[in-house]
């Protein structure tokens, strides 16, 4: 049986600039369950963003329901979404968004300084993270000092370290060049297939989708396609 991680039950969500309303998700129902790996695809200005920040409780929906574990999410308050994104989702974004004047072991450990967690759990669990991503002689360095892939590495350690039950990553490739993002990408593939870690990934990029289990197609806030890769 397939056990729910995260859902969205028709879920709109509009924008309003000025005068213009933009509809970035149009009555989207969709459903991820554990162990997924999945690609979202679709042109520019779809709604890839939106609906991962959606799905991420990043940003919440105009109308439609969120749920996470199985449980409603739509209503409840910031302190319980906070807990929510920092026990149990990672999210990875294109721009790495790391911190710039910390190393890469300090961005690594900073969602855990906001857990009850010992000194010495928070090492044994960040200096094992960034082994696992390759990046065990790359830990007192400024991210200024890391290369595209190596950012990349550390924003993935950072997602990975609180054992999240979902990664969402917002085109995790799309400023690397391609020897990089294929590394990145096989990073990902590993932690899905060895640790069973649920991905969900937002990508125009033929090689992400190859690697994932099954794709999904957004056009103008609609999934209109879903299949098996
Ligand atoms: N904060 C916002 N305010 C107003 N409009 C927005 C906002 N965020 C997104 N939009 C609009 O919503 C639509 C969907 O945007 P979204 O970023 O989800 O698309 P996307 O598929 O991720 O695009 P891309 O592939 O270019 O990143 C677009 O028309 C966009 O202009």
């Amino acid at each position: 049986m397939s056990i729910s991680i995260a859902e969205l039950r028709g879920v709109t969500k509009k924008y309003k600039v000025g005068e213009t309303e933009i509809q970035a998700l149009n009555n989207v129902y969709f459903n991820v369950t554990k162990g997924d790996f999945i690609v979202v695809a679709g042109p520019s200005g779809s709604g890839k963003s939106t609906f991962l920040n959606i799905l991420g409780s990043i940003d919440k929906p105009t109308s439609g329901n969120i749920l996470f574990n199985g449980l409603d999410i739509t209503h409840v308050n910031l302190e319980a979404l906070h807990q929510l994104r920092l026990n149990k989702i990672g999210f990875v974004f294109q721009s790495f968004n790391l911190v710039p004047v910390l190393t890469a072991y300090e961005n690594v450990e900073l969602p855990l300084l906001f857990k009850n967690i010992s000194k010495k759990e928070i090492k044994e669990r960040v200096t094992t993270v960034l082994e696992k991503v390759g990046l065990q002689d790359r830990m007192d360095h400024l991210p200024a000092r890391l290369s595209g892939g190596q950012k990349q590495r550390v924003a993935i350690a950072r997602a990975l370290v609180g054992n999240p039950e979902l990664i969402i990553a917002d085109e995790p490739t799309a400023n690397l060049d391609r020897k990089t993002a294929i590394s990145i990408m096989e990073l990902i593939t590993k932690l899905n297939e060895d640790d069973k870690v649920t991905i969900i990934v937002a990508s125009h990029d033929p090689y992400v989708i190859e690697k994932a289990k099954a794709k999904i197609v957004i056009q103008d806030g609609k999934i209109f396609k879903e299949e098996l890769v």
